[in-house]
């Protein structure tokens, strides 16, 4: 059994703030929680520390980590927290963090549990010497998911906010930047202007999309079902990848009759932040598993420990994880969809800046890109975001 042990668990607050907005939310106040696992094992002249941050557009969750969640574990019996491989357990360390939780209310406890489970897979794959996505092919893929984790990820590029100053040609330089990065498919929001505007701001963005590439949009769930329907009525003249969020995210009947009136794909998901949340959406939400598209956030809902489960429901319910696209644009999730087989990842090229986006020197390739193979999620390889790690550490 090792003795590697947990000696301290600190959390620091960072801004991502950026005067943008989608059909609900304005980014200028945007914080994300950074937490750093700081062990008593040395490698190389340094400890062992596993990192883990929030996806962007739930806040930094310090107060919850800091009064309930980052005790428990400090508190917990050190070898309480060792598993069936001898190392620090992410599962292990995820049960000591919601002793005492009743099951329900998830918000934003699932976005604090989700930074501290990120940390413990991070720092699981680091002690393991393995990439993340290896120690997840290895230890908590689902046993219908392929053994070989896959080399690389389709990620799309997802932009196109509002902003106060910019017009439609900004939107299409936007684009471009993005085609121009080796992106394929482009993004972009819809609901935070009148819908003739929406159709003019899409029918720019079409127009500079060369043979090949496509673009998918999204309403942040600011619709009612009258909107969400007039939407899917005008959408439906184009090609579009995928139609998201139309309406609340926990409008399941909204949704439901939306699948029934929209033929092309639907995508949701990235506001459901549990397990059960996930199952009721397959449950009732009318979504078409033969092309409908799933956004659940392992890092905003309660980590890849309860991510697993959900994925053992979608294979229980006939769905192929393969459906999945996770939102947050980040290296943990671009893991998971490596070692479980997701159809890929989502990206933000230059906004959420240092979280978003992958390891240095791995370039978006025809709408893919390759994962490093350093130990643990590969945080370190982005030269933007190690010092704000590193200040976290301390
Ligand atoms: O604007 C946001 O909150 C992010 C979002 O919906 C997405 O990335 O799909
Ligand atoms: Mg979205």
């Amino acid at each position: 059994m090792t003795g590697v042990r947990i000696v301290d668990v600190r959390e620091q607050t960072v801004p991502i703030e950026a005067d943008m907005s989608n059909a609900f939310i304005n980014f200028s106040k945007m914080t994300v929680s950074v937490l750093a696992i700081v062990t008593d094992e040395v490698r190389d002249g340094q400890p062992v520390v596993g990192y883990g941050f929030n996806s962007n557009g739930r806040y930094a969750q310090g107060g919850l980590l800091r009064e309930r969640i980052v005790p428990r574990v400090l508190e917990a019996a050190p070898e309480s927290l060792v598993g069936e491989h001898g190392d620090l357990d992410p599962e292990l360390i995820w049960r000591a963090a919601m002793r005492d939780e009743k099951p329900g209310g998830h918000g934003d406890r699932a976005v604090a549990m989700g930074i501290l489970d990120m940390a413990s897979w991070d720092l699981a794959a680091k002690l393991a010497g393995v990439p993340l996505y290896r120690l997840l092919s290895d230890r908590a893929r689902d046993p219908r998911t392929p053994a070989e984790p896959l080399e690389r990820v389709w990620v799309y590029a997802a932009g196109g906010y509002y902003y106060p100053d910019r017009g439609i040609e900004a939107l299409q330089d936007e684009m471009r930047s993005y085609l121009d990065l080796g992106y394929r498919t482009v993004k972009m929001k819809i609901g935070g202007a009148p819908l003739e505007q929406d159709v003019r701001r899409i029918e720019a963005v079409l127009a500079v999309l060369p043979e090949g590439c496509d673009l998918a949009v999204d309403a942040n769930g600011r619709f009612s079902l009258e909107q969400a329907l007039a939407y899917a009525d005008a959408l439906s003249a184009y090609p579009l990848r995928w139609y998201e969020e139309a309406g609340d995210p926990l409008d399941f009947e909204e949704l439901r009759a939306l699948a029934e009136r929209y033929e092309g794909p639907l995508a949701t998901g990235e506001n459901l932040l549990s397990f059960p949340e996930a199952r009721n959406l397959i449950r009732y939400g009318g979504l078409r598993a033969d092309r409908d598209v799933l956004q659940m956030d392992p890092a905003l809902s309660y980590g890849l420990t309860e991510f697993r489960r959900t994925v053992g429901m979608l294979f229980d319910a006939g769905w192929d994880p393969n459906r999945c696209v996770p939102h947050g644009g980040h290296q943990f999730n671009l893991s998971i969809a490596a070692a479980f087989h997701l159809y890929g990842c989502e990206s933000y090229p230059g906004i959420f800046a240092p979280f978003g986006g992958f390891a240095d020197g791995y370039p978006i390739e025809d709408g893919h890109v390759r994962l490093p193979d350093a130990p643990g999620i590969g945080l370190e390889l982005k030269a933007g975001l190690a010092p704000v790690l590193a200040a976290v550490r301390g």
